[in-house]
């Protein structure tokens, strides 16, 4: 992974921040995003790179209506289409040793099964009720194969076919864009339409009962749900209603401290619906705005469990009643909230663990075999890895297109703006140095694991798992090695790069190499020329691509061994010349130290 990785993707945020601003009122933003325009845009890019200039025609196409209107939205779905437009170069995918698909992307298996329908209709004039019989096999096999129940797979595929053939021909958008349109907007369909809000009580406290099995990740959701409200300035109480896991109470306490809301325990000898109570009545003393309490999980479903989960509902009137599924369980999470519902009545779900191997079946097949909606997704055992489910932006994913609002709005959580402007201006005069180096990745960082931060990116499917293990791993040595220099060496690094001692010092302190650190100070100066270029282009109008990045890590993978090295030294020495532009070069850099 090339070391400039998090200083592209602060820059790139720092700017796609900015376009958003632009936007004054948050429903502009929200219209851009959900109107049509913006999704026919997305969808074109993956689908076809020379589409920019038709790119206007689509638009027409897509929505008649609100064309009139749109103008200054369009300028910022062009913007976005832009990027990543020149990000797209297809939809990737390698191969393991076993010959089989692997990708970095959520639902990678789905993605690529539904990538080989689309380019079954390459070549096409027209979709015809022949031509769409092979890749509508494809298609019923990637969602079969993605554990979507066979009911909602045959009403997907005969809904998608009656659209396909009625379509006709449409001036400027061909045959295989015009098919992963109506899939898009199918699954969006397929997955509840809209986004399905939590619903807080008119008076009193609003409280939500959890309910789930065994291991499915319900504590953890109670303190990720707490923290969730916390930030919207909501009071939250946790109330510890797993009497038969003494464990379950001390994991609740813990994470309720760690979000910092009060926990009610009353220990594992008082009845789960009597906890309930005491809980409720707590909370109302202490006027708090939602109390969620967590119940027992069983490894299977019981009449003991839904007895109990009955009487503590009666006892707590709740405002809402959430089940809390496994992703990777596919289908059977499906099952799991039919059942539930009739057996106790509940008013949606939340999905975890959708940052694991996840095939889909459960994102695909909720709502449509339940009938109730998904409410919230889990993506990683962090308190901040819980957010809305978006059925328009998971359709996105699924696709292959990736999710550029979550990643916005995930950076303007982490990210402060007078920060941002302050890494500017430094930028601008070359000047950053390894304290902001270390700001800036831990503010990446923040924003979730590389990996996910990377599967909200379009286009980046091709930075595989190994690829993204590497790349964390040298973030953490660069971490190491920036915190065994002295302030004045990280406000001045030039002090580094001239001297072999200070060099051997930090390689000392840090457990790496001299090399290491070398690389480390070389990198830092490459990158202000990098990133001030960047800056240049940003600065005219324009957002910056990730492609280089995709670029350096296909150059880093195929650089036979013993090359990087002498092509670090050469690099490292011309941008001495240019960054520094009339201060002498650092001599005995990158040489023997
Ligand atoms: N990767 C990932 N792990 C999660 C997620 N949510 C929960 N986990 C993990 O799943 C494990 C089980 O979570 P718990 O919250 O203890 O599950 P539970 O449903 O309360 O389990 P019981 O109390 O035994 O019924 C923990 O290791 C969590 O960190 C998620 O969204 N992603």
């Amino acid at each position: 992974m090339p070391r400039c990785y998090s200083f592209e993707l602060w820059l790139w945020i720092t700017q796609i921040e900015r376009k958003f601003e632009r936007f004054s009122r948050e429903e502009d933003m929200e219209a851009v995003a959900g109107s049509r325009h913006f999704s026919t845009l997305s969808l074109s890019f993956s689908h076809n790179r020379t589409l920019r200039s038709s790119s206007a025609t689509s638009v027409k196409l897509s929505s008649p209506s609100t064309n009139a209107s749109l103008s200054s939205r369009n300028w910022f779905a062009k913007e976005v289409w832009g990027w990543v437009n020149s990000n797209s170069k297809g939809v990737a995918a390698r191969r393991d040793s076993r010959g089989v698909v692997v990708r970095a992307e959520m639902f990678g298996q789905l993605t690529s099964g539904l990538e080989t329908a689309w380019n079954k209709l390459k070549g096409e004039e027209v979709l015809s009720k022949e031509n769409i019989v092979e890749p509508m096999r494809d298609i019923r096999r990637a969602l079969l194969e993605a554990d979507v129940s066979l009911p909602v797979v045959r009403r997907f595929v005969q809904s998608v076919s009656d659209q396909a053939v009625g379509v006709g021909v449409i001036r400027g958008v061909r045959p295989d864009q015009q098919l992963v349109k109506i899939v898009h907007d199918e699954l969006v369909q397929l997955m509840g339409g809209e986004v399905s809000e939590l619903v807080f009580a008119k008076s009193g406290p609003t409280v939500i009962l959890l309910a789930g099995l065994q291991g499915v990740g319900k504590t953890t959701v109670c303190a990720k749900l707490a923290n969730y409200f916390k930030k919207q300035g909501k009071s939250c109480m946790l109330v510890a209603g797993d009497v038969y896991r003494p464990a379950a109470i001390d994991q609740l306490s813990i994470l309720g401290k760690q979000v910092d809301v009060p926990v009610y325990t009353a220990g594992t000898d008082v009845k789960p619906s009597d906890i309930a109570k005491q809980g409720l009545e707590e909370a109302k003393k202490k006027k708090i705005d939602v109390v969620i309490v967590d119940t027992a999980g069983r490894l299977q479903i019981d009449k003991t469990m839904m007895d109990e989960l009955k009487e503590v509902k009666r006892a707590l009137n709740p405002t809402e009643v959430l089940l809390v599924v496994d992703a990777m369980t596919g289908q059977e999470a499906a099952a799991l909230v039919t059942t539930f519902n009739l057996e106790i009545g509940i008013t949606g779900a939340i999905l975890t663990k959708l940052d694991g191997d996840s095939r889909g079946g459960a994102a695909l097949s909720v709502k449509e075999v339940s009938g109730k909606p998904i409410k919230l997704v889990g993506r990683g055992e962090r308190m901040e890895d819980l957010e809305p489910f978006y059925p328009d932006r998971m359709a996105g994913r699924i696709l292959g297109m990736g999710d550029v609002l979550s990643f916005v709005e995930k950076a303007q959580e982490v990210m402060r703006k007078e920060d941002a402007e302050e890494l500017q201006k430094k930028i601008m005069s070359a000047k950053f140095d390894f304290n902001d180096f270390l700001k800036q990745t831990r503010t990446v960082a923040k924003m979730g694991s590389v990996s996910r931060v990377i599967g909200m990116i379009p286009g980046m499917g091709k930075v595989t798992p190994s690829q993204i293990r590497d790349a964390e791993k040298n973030l953490q040595n660069m971490e190491a090695m920036i915190e065994a220099m002295t302030p004045e060496e990280r406000e001045k690094p030039e002090l580094l790069a001239e001297s072999p001692v200070r060099r051997k010092r930090v390689a000392l302190d840090s457990g790496k190499t001299e090399q290491q650190v070398s690389q480390l100070v070389a990198q830092l100066f490459q990158m202000r020329v990098r990133m001030k270029n960047l800056m240049g282009v940003m600065e005219s109008g324009s957002l910056p691509t990730l492609s280089n990045l995709e670029e350096a890590l296909k150059a880093e993978e195929k650089a036979p061994p013993g090359t990087a090295r002498r092509r670090k030294r050469s690099e490292s020495r011309s941008v001495f010349v240019d960054s520094t532009s009339g201060r002498p070069t650092p001599r005995g850099f990158g040489s023997k130290s």
